[in-house]
């Protein structure tokens, strides 16, 4: 049997009447960026189209429950599903232990309040390094924002009410 990787699709969705969002923390820009533009490079090749695709922007990480709920409850942007991506890296303190553990934990409530897809798209890496491989950024490394995307039109098309 062959062995799934990480991500791996099981069949080819078409998303062409999925409207989705993209809410991306500001912080590592450049690692944020490529995990953006992967997510939408995916996303499209699963037929989404473009301006289906909302991007919006907040101040870091911690901010992205916030926004994701308020994204998936706004009734004239009727989204199937969100990627909050936000790229955390961790510092001398503890600072960076908190926001991990309360953003995946708050994002998960988003998803079960709103019964709307949350696809977990926040890196939390201990280097630099560890952050922008996962973003494609080293050679021949995988963008996990491809993954983000492919999720993103899987399950509100496998789970929608
Ligand atoms: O501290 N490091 C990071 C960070 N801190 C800011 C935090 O998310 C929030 O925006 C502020 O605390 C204001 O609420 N946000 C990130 O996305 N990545 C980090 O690596």
């Amino acid at each position: 049997m062959a062995v799934q990787g990480l991500g791996a699709i099981d069949q080819q969705y078409d998303g062409s009447a999925l409207r989705i969002g993209i809410v991306h923390a500001r912080w590592n820009k450049e690692i944020i960026d490529a995990l953006v533009a992967g997510a939408i490079k995916k996303l499209k090749a699963f037929n989404v189209k473009e301006e289906n695709i909302i991007v919006q922007s907040v101040p870091g990480s911690f901010e992205l429950p916030f926004a994701s709920r308020s994204l998936l409850k706004d009734e004239n942007l009727k989204l199937d599903a969100v990627i909050p991506i936000g790229v955390l890296i961790k510092g001398s303190t503890m600072h960076f232990e908190y926001i991990c553990d309360s953003v995946t934990h708050a994002l998960m409530r988003v998803q079960e309040e709103t019964h709307k897809p949350v696809i977990f798209g926040v890196l939390t890496c201990l280097t630099e390094e560890q952050a922008r491989k996962r973003a494609g950024l080293d050679p021949g490394m995988h963008n996990h924002g491809e993954d983000w995307g492919a999720a993103a039109v899987e399950m509100p098309l496998k789970y929608s009410r």
